[in-house]
C-alpha cells in the first residue's frame, strides 16, 4: 500500500444522470473530510453523468476524479455510436478508462485497440485506468501470467517512461468481476500485484514503480480491509459494493483505519 490509497468505482451501465448526481452528493458529504494525501477517490458513472456530475463536483468543489468508461482513439470521425477524447474534455472527465474486461470480452476489443486508446487518452491530457484481468482458463492452464504481460506490455506500448505518471493499473481477474464473481483472496492478488509492478519497472524503470495498482473484482466490505493491507496493492476498484454511498465511505473508513 502506497501513503495515498486509491478508492475508485465503475457504475457501468447503472445510474442514470439524476442518480449519479444524487450519489455524489452524498459521496462527496460522507468522505470529504479524508485528506486527499491519504486518499483518492474517484467516480466513473455513464457518459450522460458525465457533465451534469461535473457541475455537482465543481459546486462542492470536491477532490473525487470523475472518469470515462470508454473512448474511441479518434478525436472525429465515421464511428456511429463511439465518444471521442473531445466529446469526453467537454463533458468534464479527466481520466478515462481502458480495456475494462466488459469492454474486452463482451464487445471484443482487442490489445492493439486499447494501445490506441491509451495513446490518444494521454495525447488528451487525460489520466488513463488500464484494467487488465486473466479469465477462469487462463488460471487453469497457468498462463495467467502471460496473458496479463501482454497486456501490459501491448496496452502500455505507446507510453513513454515520462508518462508514466499519469497512468493507472488496475487487475481484475475476469472470474472476480460481478454477480458470479468470486473474489480473488489476499494471496493469490498479491502475488500477481507483485508479477505486475515487476512488469511496470521493466517497461518504465523507476517511473514504473510508482504507477498504482489497483485491485478489482467482488471487492466488500468483507475483504477489503485483508486486500488493502497487501503490501503491493495501492486501491481498491468497486462495482457493485461501491454503488450505495454509505457502503463506500464505510469501506473507505475501514481502509484507511486500518492502515493508521
Ligand atoms: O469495474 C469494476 C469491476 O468490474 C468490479 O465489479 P464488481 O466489484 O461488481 O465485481
Amino acid at each position: 500500500m502506497q501513503d495515498r490509497f486509491y478508492f475508485g468505482t465503475n457504475t457501468k451501465m447503472f445510474k442514470t444522470a439524476a442518480e449519479t448526481v444524487d450519489y455524489l452528493h452524498r459521496l462527496e458529504e460522507l468522505t470529504r473530510g479524508i485528506p486527499p494525501e491519504r486518499a483518492q477517490r474517484f467516480v466513473i458513472p455513464s457518459y450522460t453523468s458525465l457533465g451534469p456530475a461535473r457541475a455537482e463536483l465543481d459546486r462542492a468543489g470536491s477532490g473525487i476524479l470523475l472518469g470515462a468508461q470508454n473512448m474511441g482513439w479518434e478525436e472525429r470521425g465515421q464511428y456511429t455510436g463511439e465518444i471521442s477524447p473531445l466529446m469526453l474534455r467537454e463533458a468534464g472527465a479527466r481520466l478515462v478508462m481502458v480495456g475494462h474486461s466488459e469492454r474486452r470480452h463482451t464487445f471484443r476489443e482487442t490489445d492493439a485497440e486499447e494501445e490506441k486508446k491509451v495513446r490518444c487518452a494521454l495525447d488528451h491530457g487525460f489520466r488513463v485506468l488500464l484494467c487488465v484481468g486473466e479469465q477462469l482458463e487462463d488460471r487453469r492452464y497457468g498462463t495467467g501470467d502471460e496473458v496479463l504481460r501482454v497486456q501490459l506490455k501491448i496496452g502500455l506500448h505507446q507510453v513513454r517512461p515520462e508518462e508514466a505518471d499519469r497512468v493507472w493499473v488496475a487487475y481484475e481477474p475476469v472470474w472476480a468481476i460481478g454477480v458470479n464473481g468470486i473474489p480473488a483472496d489476499e494471496g493469490y492478488a498479491g502475488e500477481k500485484h507483485r508479477m505486475l509492478r515487476g512488469t511496470m519497472v521493466e517497461l518504465f524503470g523507476e517511473a514504473g514503480s510508482r504507477v498504482p495498482l489497483l485491485y478489482g473484482g467482488s471487492v466488500n466490505p468483507e475483504n477489503a480491509v485483508a486486500l488493502s493491507r497487501c503490501k503491493e496493492i495501492d486501491g481498491l476498484f468497486i462495482g457493485r459494493s461501491a454503488w450505495d454511498a454509505e457502503r463506500f465511505a464505510d469501506i473507505m473508513r475501514a481502509v484507511l483505519a486500518s492502515a493508521a
